[in-house]
């Protein structure tokens, strides 16, 4: 049993017009602890047939979540916000139990997805519209911004509680109900988040979080025509494939996707600030972040330096079950994780890198993998095209800040880029010459609430966050009025 303060945010039934419901099948899906293996509880295991009871939920609790005053709905939204903070401990034990990284990294993910809630409760009161000077006599032109409707949302397990609420506070801030499939080693954090919301008022049917079969589920979600916008965070290969379920019904589409992010450093760069920066990028949850540094970038003058002052610091990494006090790594989320790591450290050995650090699993067994550092990397490894999502810096040689450019450029994915440099010339052409959706300018950690996150390629559409993340969740309607 988890050490929990408040037990009652340990919910092993899904969240569905207000009632905690289990599968009509009664079937459910156990979910395990990545650090011990032991079964922490299991959910239901739902399908079309549930999803379509949330929809139409949704549907009918929508008018009067909509109808009510931006103000209104914020002060119901700043009551949630509130109770995640009071109950942060224990939200921060059952995320770790779950999904593995340590407890202060999931206190970090707490307080950063509890902001997302605080701004855009405040956001949705300045959703202005315009009104434009007519270009004909007796007639007002007039822009409404209205909530869309129904949003379904499908999230990871990297980050079982700030991806939700990136999406669903935007939603819910304009007055849009929530449909959430949260991922299924990490349901718990969603369905405490539910009981919040419960708590803080939120009217049944305006946030149902169902767990079970992600095809049935997600298949429900795209061809109900009652839902439309479809958030998704997750594989590249799942969004495409969302993306093209949604076509059927022409539903506006957010996808936050894979990366593959170059970390470039200048030898004009403060290498102590680019370490800690490249620490910072790489290893947070293991290295299982869509903004890790996937490809570290070092110009030639400064390569053995950096790798040498990389290496004391990886060292330094303590590994272990993320519950346990300092802990800074915590295991993979499974198996097929720590499999794709090796296959990444074998494929890169095989064509001649160096292993500096790490390179196997740690002696803890189950998921834990070592810190890895490999030199000598080049872009014929799998390392350079594939997203690792792992603890693996692998360093790649770069002579000139055309080659840096190029090679950082060569990916299909354009999530966030990285690169340190003192040169306020070189920072500009840089910065504008990297095809990314977000840079680390001299910074190795870059997500916040007041900044739009998104990619571009194949990393996603759209932007969460920030004052540009409350347009996906409305409607554009032009009122032509004449007779005036
Ligand atoms: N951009 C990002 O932030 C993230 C990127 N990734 C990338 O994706 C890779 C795989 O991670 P993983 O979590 O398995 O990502 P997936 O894309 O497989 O899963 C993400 C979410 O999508 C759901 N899902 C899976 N298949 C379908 C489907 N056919 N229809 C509807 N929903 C579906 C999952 O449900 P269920 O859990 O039930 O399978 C989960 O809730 C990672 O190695 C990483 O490269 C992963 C997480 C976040
Ligand atoms: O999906 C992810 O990996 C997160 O978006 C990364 S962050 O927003 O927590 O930095």
């Amino acid at each position: 049993m988890l050490p929990l303060k408040d037990t009652r945010l340990f919910r092993q039934q899904a969240y569905l017009n207000g009632q905690w419901v289990n599968a009509d099948s009664g079937k459910t899906i156990v979910v395990t602890n990545p650090a011990t293996g032991e079964i922490l509880g299991t959910v239901p295991e739902m399908g079309a047939v549930e999803t379509q009871r949330a929809i139409t939920a949704a549907q009918c609790a929508w008018a009067a979540w909509r109808d009510k005053t931006a103000k209104e709905r914020a002060q119901v939204m700043r009551g949630w916000y509130n109770l995640i903070l009071e109950n942060q401990n224990d939200l921060a034990i059952l995320m770790t139990a779950e999904q593995g990284k340590p407890l202060a990294e999931s206190k970090g993910e707490i307080n950063y997805g509890a902001a997302f809630i605080e701004w855009f409760a405040e956001e949705a009161k300045r959703v202005y519209g315009d009104v434009i000077p007519a270009n004909k006599q007796g007639q007002r032109l007039v822009v409404l911004k209205q909530a869309i409707g129904i949003v379904a949302a499908i999230t990871p397990w990297n980050f079982p509680m700030a991806m939700i609420t990136r999406k669903c506070a935007p939603a819910l801030a304009v007055g849009c109900p929530v449909v959430i499939k949260p991922a299924s080693q990490t349901p718990f954090s969603a369905l405490a988040l539910a009981e919040l919301a419960d708590r803080a008022g939120i009217p049944a049917g305006i946030i149902n979080v169902l767990t079970g079969n992600a095809r049935a589920i997600g298949g429900e979600m795209t061809a109900n025509p009652l839902v439309r916008k479809l958030s998704f965070t997750g594989s590249t290969e799942i969004g495409k494939s969302l993306m093209q379920q949604c076509a059927g019904t022409v539903k506006k589409v957010s996808l936050e996707l894979g990366g593959n992010a170059p970390f470039i450093v200048f030898d004009d760069a403060d290498i102590d600030k680019a370490i800690i920066g490249a620490i910072a990028s790489k290893y947070r949850n293991a290295g299982q972040t869509c903004v890790c540094a996937n490809r570290l970038l070092i110009q030639e003058g400064i390569y053995e330096t950096f790798a040498e002052k990389l290496a004391i610091a990886v060292k330094q990494l303590t590994v272990g079950d993320g519950l346990q006090a300092d802990i800074q790594q915590g295991p993979l989320i499974d198996m097929h994780a720590v499999e794709k790591v090796e296959a990444h450290i074998q494929d890169a050995v095989a064509k001649g890198a160096r292993i500096v650090c790490g390179g196997k699993r740690h002696v803890l067994g189950k998921t834990f993998f070592e810190p890895t550092i490999l030199a000598d990397v080049t872009s014929d490894m799998r390392v350079a095209h594939e997203e690792t999502f792992g603890p693996v810096a692998p360093l790649f040689r770069f002579k000139t800040e055309a080659e840096a450019i190029q090679m950082a450029n060569d990916t299909e994915f354009g999530l966030a880029a990285y690169f340190y440099s003192r040169d306020v010339g070189r920072v500009w052409r840089v910065a504008e010459a990297l095809e990314y959706g977000m840079v680390g300018i001299n910074e190795g950690i870059i997500s916040t609430e007041v900044a739009p996150f998104g990619g571009i390629k194949e990393s996603g559409i759209g932007r969460e966050g920030s004052k540009y993340g409350v347009d996906d969740f409305l409607e554009i309607k032009y009122l032509c009025m004449g007779g005036i």
